[in-house]
């Protein structure tokens, strides 16, 4: 099963067909009055029945048994994820965290137990808002499946391998590779190592491309590098598992068959992944540097205009070649939150301790920017064509709302770097101007 095949699209209306029942999607209807191969006909609704046609969302999957054929929920209490922010007291200071821990060898944890709430904002029970989490496994969740009812999840390997298997098919994910699973779809992970990455999660609407505006019709991420795994199922009557997420917190039923069991299914609410390096980089060849929405991947949008509850924009490595222009990012305070990771190499604006698997947060109107050898590089450099962040991929998580950090992430998890303000703290001044 190394040559998984996809669909390619974004958006797009899919179908698919496990080739070992031929002709199992029915024909021209959803729901006929027997299923071809006694199939069952279930759909999967990610917007309201009657959202606008642009963003109406839903799939139909033919599978062995519906879904509902399972046993009853109880809490499941593993990990540490949670939507109460309100667990600690606000906190403005810059945040870093050093990288986060992999699972120790004598413990397995799979990637469900191993999901780590960071911080966010919002009620999953009002669809509005946002979480961040960092997972650590070294387990395969074996007869186990996950979904989460509360939003979309976006997924960030940083290390490790993620075989993703889900309703519709199988997904492979690679560090430098992102995946988006929406809400309500169930899905196993399969690790072959001990991993690490991180996960944004949005409650509201669904992640779509930005428009490109005077960028044309091409450029960024293009829709047909996405891609949607093709249908796969497996006829395994066996004791499962079912995790789900719902309100912040996890529950877990038993079933005694594979929710993998999904023979045909067609439709535009589907999982994808989609791989970092195809971003197709657009940046100024003259002066000044852009603002990062020029490297945003997916948007989640909120109500307001141009304004998401989370954008994913990436740090891509690419060519630098502003004339008479401090070229890293310039001083700022945002009135949005930026949280941001780093699946390999090094962040141009601070090349010391924001390493690979951390993270950094830096809350609303909280100032920050480059680091002292940054600036002082910066400032001195001749500004030829060079190429930046080469074997290198930083990453941000943008958010309009105020971000809270967990206990978990303030305390628990001892991986935040006390000493980070120090980066700035040598930055000189050389004002040349009257002193009044
Ligand atoms: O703070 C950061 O490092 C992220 C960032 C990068 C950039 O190029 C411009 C603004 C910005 O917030
Ligand atoms: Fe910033």
């Amino acid at each position: 099963m190394n040559d998984l095949k996809y669909l390619s699209g974004f958006g797009s209306e899919f179908s698919s067909e496990d080739p070992r029942c031929p002709n199992s999607l029915p024909k021209s209807q959803n729901s006929p009055q027997k299923c071809p191969y006694g199939l069952y006909a279930e759909q999967l609704s990610g917007s309201a029945f009657t959202a606008p046609r642009h963003e109406n969302k839903r799939s139909w999957l033919y599978r062995i048994y519906p879904s509902v054929c399972h046993k009853r929920f109880k809490p499941f209490l593993k990990g540490n994820i949670t939507s109460d922010w309100d667990e600690i007291k606000p906190d403005p200071n810059q945040m870093r965290w050093n990288p986060f821990d992999f699972p120790s060898s004598n413990e397995k944890r799979d990637f469900v137990e191993g999901i780590n709430t960071i911080c966010g904002a919002g009620d999953p029970k009002l669809k509005l808002g946002l979480a961040v989490h960092v997972y650590s496994c070294n387990d395969s969740m074996k007869r186990r499946a996950f979904y989460n009812s509360d939003g979309d999840l976006l997924i960030v390997p940083q290390t490790g391998k993620l075989r993703m298997k889900t309703e519709f098919g199988i997904l492979d994910v690679v560090p430098n590779e992102i995946c988006v699973i929406q809400q309500g779809m169930r899905f196993s992970v399969q690790v072959t190592e001990a991993s690490r990455g991180y996960i944004l999660e949005v409650y509201g609407r669904h992640f779509s491309l930005p428009d490109l505006g005077p960028i044309g019709a091409n450029g960024l991420a293009n829709p047909r590098d996405f891609l949607t795994p093709v249908a796969c199922y497996e006829d395994v009557e066996e004791n499962f598992e079912i995790v789900a997420k719902y309100q912040g917190n996890l529950f877990l039923c038993e079933q005694n068959h594979s929710p993998f069991d999904v023979v045909a299914w067609h439709g535009n609410y589907v999982p994808y992944k989609y791989n970092l390096a195809n971003f197709m980089v657009i940046n100024s060849v003259s002066f000044d540097h852009c603002d990062p929405s020029i490297f945003t991947v997916l948007t989640c949008q909120s109500e307001r205009s141009g304004t998401a509850v989370a954008d994913f924009v990436i740090f891509p490595p690419r060519w630098s070649v502003q004339e008479n222009t401090f070229r890293p990012p310039y001083y700022h305070r945002n009135c949005m939150s930026e949280f941001m990771g780093l699946i390999h190499g090094r962040y141009e604006a601070k090349e010391g301790g924001f390493l690979p698997g951390g993270a950094t947060l830096h809350s609303i109107m909280t100032p920050h920017g480059p680091d002292v050898n940054c600036f002082e590089k910066a400032s001195e450099e001749e500004l030829k064509p060079c190429r930046i962040a080469d074997e290198s991929q930083g990453f941000m998580f943008e958010s309009c709302l105020g971000l809270a950090v967990t206990k978990w992430g303030a305390q628990e998890c001892q991986k935040l770097d006390p000493n980070y303000n120090k980066c700035w703290e040598g930055l000189k001044k050389n004002f040349t101007g009257p002193k009044n």
